[in-house]
């Protein structure tokens, strides 16, 4: 939605700064190039060729032996859980605010039958081992517990605020995992995030796990879809359930070609939203009536808690920021969430703040040191019809 805002002068203004999430990018001409020129085939009669480069490109990425692409995280989740929980009885240890057992719809019960056991997620989007371990359920108690097949965790985890789980945190459950005979998977819809904030390659990240379903239509801007790996009997297994899902797509390179083209354009850029997201929160944690803790922002999510005493709520934020075209994802009366992603620029963050009620504009000065733009160039920047901007 296009939003327009009266200036000072006769001009309007027409700016919309998205917010909400990492998965409202548009694809950029690069992608819309390649999507028109991809060469494609039917995957369920045989493989699209477009399919099979970007599902290569990413096994071998991810280091892992196989990948198959899936319309969404979901469905890469839940087909992930089904494969390694296949016996009727089957339990899930997982967090307690992860993705899987909040937004998905319960889908691996509903859909797939397995029972979720849920272990408490820290702040820094850890559970603790010996409380996953506790959660295990003794095989000699089979006459009444379901049986334990499997480990989720989720890096970066979302819910906790984007916090990145460490390759070594991720071993020591593989780890338990092997010890209990148990199958480890990651919901790596930002492992990207996670790799580049800890400066840790995404294979080194994941090799503990047996399977990962990474966003390409996150962090990495494809307009569509994931990709889940695994071995390679993991990933014949998930085929067969993507296609008893629907999720089996007939001249599917077309989406394909975007996610090749936001793997070698983006991924360099996660850096960059990392940066924003730091500063975006610091000018927020000086606006008198917000919390935001800006240590614990690690890679592009900032989660803002508005005071009890503040006369603002998320209710009135959100309309004064839609005023100015800025959009935010709001996750209850007194809290809201903001995401970094491609799209946003520099000038973005700084005019964002600038539209925040009580945010006195000298504090860009002091923020200026961290590299960002000056308020005289937002002055210049919003004052003047702004050209259509494809690829910010
Ligand atoms: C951590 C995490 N996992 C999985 C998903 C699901 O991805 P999708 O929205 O493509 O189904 C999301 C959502 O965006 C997410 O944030
Ligand atoms: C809301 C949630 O489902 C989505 N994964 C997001 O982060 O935007």
């Amino acid at each position: 939605m296009a939003y327009y805002w009266r200036t000072g002068s006769s001009e309007m203004v027409t700016r919309t700064v998205d917010l909400r999430s990492d998965t409202v990018t548009k694809p950029t001409e690069a992608m819309r190039a390649a999507m028109a020129n991809a060469e494609v085939d039917d995957d369920v009669l045989g493989a699209d060729p477009t399919a099979s480069r970007l599902e290569n490109e990413m096994a071998k990425i991810m280091g892992k032996e196989a990948a198959l692409f899936v319309p969404s995280g979901t469905m890469g989740n839940l087909i992930s859980v089904l494969v390694h929980c296949n016996i009727r009885g089957s339990e899930v240890i997982l967090g307690d605010i992860s993705h899987i057992h909040i937004y998905e719809n319960g889908g691996i019960s509903t859909i797939g039958g397995v029972h979720p056991r849920t272990v408490k997620n820290n702040p820094d989007g850890t559970m603790d081992i010996d409380l996953i371990e506790a959660a295990i359920r003794d095989p000699r108690g089979e006459i009444v517990f379901p049986t334990t097949r499997l480990i989720c965790l989720e890096n970066s985890q979302a819910n906790c605020g984007g916090r990145c789980l460490s390759a070594e945190y991720t071993d020591k459950v593989g780890e338990l995992a092997k010890k209990h005979g148990l199958k480890l998977h990651i919901d790596g819809a930002r492992i990207f995030n996670a790799s580049v904030a800890l400066g840790v390659p995404v294979h080194r990240l994941v090799q503990a796990a047996d399977s990962v379903s990474v966003c390409l239509s996150k962090g990495l801007g494809a307009p569509v879809g994931s990709v889940i790996v695994g071995s390679k009997s993991f990933i014949a297994k998930a085929k067969i359930l993507r296609k008893t899902l629907g999720g089996g797509m007939r001249q599917v390179g077309i989406l394909c070609a975007a996610a090749l083209v936001a793997i070698q354009e983006n991924v360099r850029k996660l850096e960059d939203d990392h940066k924003k997201a730091k500063v975006l929160a610091e000018g927020l944690s000086q606006i008198k009536g917000l919390k935001v803790d800006v240590a614990a922002v690690e890679t592009n999510i900032i989660y803002v808690d508005i005071e009890g005493s503040s006369k603002l709520s998320v209710e009135k934020l959100s309309k004064n920021l839609e005023q100015h075209g800025i959009v935010v994802m709001p996750e209850g009366p007194m809290r809201f969430r903001i995401v970094l992603h491609h799209q946003i620029s520099e000038s973005d963050v700084q005019y964002t703040l600038s539209c925040i009620p009580n945010y006195n504009v000298p504090n860009i000065w002091k923020l200026a040191n961290t590299g960002v733009l000056y308020a005289k160039h937002i002055e210049e920047t919003y004052r003047k019809p702004r050209k259509r901007e494809e690829d910010d």
